[in-house]
């Protein structure tokens, strides 16, 4: 793993627009070993099936060690059938309880128990490549942990580096770990600057769909409903996702995403509405060009990407058929109708404590909206609030990130969980 270790490593301790040629030269033909033992936490959510068909695909070069779910016992039985791995993580004993009884007979792996199960399975010896894909800031401790026992992080939990980014990538530093990034569009962020041989990079763009409500307006937004905010036009995601794309938040989380994970100021990375999402994202070099990557909106290209690295596998997607989707397409963001993405620029530029803010304001938000609390309007007001009402505090690590999250959710949630139920 030394070679691939390196040079990830140093692509994201670097700014691209650092990095000399000398890691062309080290670009590995054929680095890391096949089979690579797998421990994907939060396997039962859309990206870990996603990832186990590639798995499923492709059984000489992966063994799955560890699947970790939430509470879905039923489906993480069926997967731990199929896959028969070593260690299995739930959240709590109930779903253990239920779980081991659904197992098959002759099959007795480890069942751990609780948030330490995540960490835990994140750090065990045997996993060469941890898959993060649990969802909110419940995936933090466990990238973490991965990211300190010097993992290969596939990281699909973008607020681990929402709320965490500087001690994310100091760990990285010192630990040797590398991410290697699932989201789409800094997956395709990643393809296209590593395409260049890591040249001079002058703005990175990411593309995002625009959501259902693109074109919408502030008046228009106001009777939305659960059903169709999470009825995304193009990719098939979890529920506090799909809710994010449509309020243009999750743009705001990638743009902090991208800010950590390649080492770019702010001003150098924009956000541009495609609504075809055929095009992942955009790299922008200093001669004017831009490299692109395009693929199909679906998330195995990019875990592939991932779970492969350096290799491209087969993901048995069918090619994607230029000439029937006819024009692709792009316009700027509507900040005044989707004011989520500004909160997050506004959060990023103000320092550390405010994007913890704002992603805690946001999970309440959401949960509360799919449960027909508040209003989808209400989901901005309430992040803007709770940003308004803070003044920064310190967060240099793990505790104290988590404090402030369980401190503004408890407030959120008191504040606004009471208000009047919507209809
Ligand atoms: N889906 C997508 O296409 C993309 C997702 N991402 C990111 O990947 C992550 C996962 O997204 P997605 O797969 O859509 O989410 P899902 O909601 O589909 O799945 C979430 C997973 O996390 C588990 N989980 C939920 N809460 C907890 C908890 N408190 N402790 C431990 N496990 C928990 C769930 O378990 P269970 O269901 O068993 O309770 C499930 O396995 C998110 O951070 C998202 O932003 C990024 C890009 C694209
Ligand atoms: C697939 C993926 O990476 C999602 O984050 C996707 O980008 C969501 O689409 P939006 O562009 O609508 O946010
Ligand atoms: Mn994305």
């Amino acid at each position: 793993m030394q070679q691939y270790s390196n040079l990830s490593h140093s692509l994201q301790t670097a700014r691209p627009g650092q990095a000399s040629r000398e890691y062309i030269s080290r670009l590995p033909a054929t680095a890391a070993p096949f089979p690579r033992r797998l421990a994907i936490l939060g396997s039962t959510g859309s990206i870990g099936v996603s990832a186990l068909k590639i798995c499923a695909a492709h059984p000489d070069k992966f063994q799955v060690l560890a699947l970790a779910g939430g509470r879905n016992a039923k489906l993480l039985a069926e997967q731990a059938a199929a896959f028969r791995p070593a260690w299995l993580g739930v959240l709590d004993d109930d779903t253990a309880a239920e779980l081991i009884d659904l197992l098959p007979n002759g099959y007795a792996p480890t069942v751990l128990v609780g948030e330490s199960a995540y960490t835990s399975i994140a750090a065990l010896d045997w996993a060469d490549v941890v898959l993060s894909c649990i969802v909110g800031a419940a995936g933090l401790a466990p990238t973490l942990a991965a990211v300190r026992a010097g993992k290969i992080v596939a990281l699909a939990n973008k607020e681990s580096l929402v709320l965490a980014g500087g001690i994310i990538r100091q760990a990285c530093r010192e630990s040797g770990a590398v991410i290697l990034p699932v989201d789409s569009e800094h997956n395709a962020l990643f393809q296209a600057v590593h395409a260049d041989g890591l040249k001079p990079v002058r703005s990175l763009i990411l593309t995002a769909s625009g959501g259902p409500f693109r074109g919408w307006d502030k008046e228009r937004l106001r009777s939305v409903t659960r059903a169709q905010a999470l009825n995304h036009p193009n990719w098939s995601m979890g529920a506090k996702i799909t809710i994010d794309s449509s309020t243009l938040m999750n743009k705001g989380l990638e743009f902090i995403e991208a800010c950590h994970l390649f080492g770019m100021a702010p001003q150098d990375v924009r956000v541009i509405v495609h609504p075809q999402s055929i095009v992942h994202s955009l790299a922008e070099f200093v001669d004017g060009s831009l490299l692109a990557h395009m693929g199909p909106p679906d998330m195995r290209v990019a875990i592939a990407y991932c779970l492969g690295f350096p290799e491209r596998l087969g993901t048995g997607l069918a090619p994607l058929d230029l000439i029937a989707l006819g024009q692709l397409t792009f316009e700027a963001p509507d900040t005044q109708a989707f004011p989520c993405l500004r909160l997050a620029q506004e959060a990023f530029a103000a320092g550390p404590s405010h994007p913890v803010v704002l992603n805690a304001a946001n999970e309440v938000a959401v949960d509360l909206f799919l449960r027909g609390r508040i209003s989808y309007l209400d989901i901005p007001a309430c992040i803007e609030a709770e940003l308004s009402a803070h003044t920064s505090v310190t967060v240099d690590d793990l505790e104290s990130i988590l404090a402030l999250d369980h401190e503004v959710r408890a407030r959120t949630l008191a504040h606004w969980g009471e208000r009047t139920e919507q209809g």
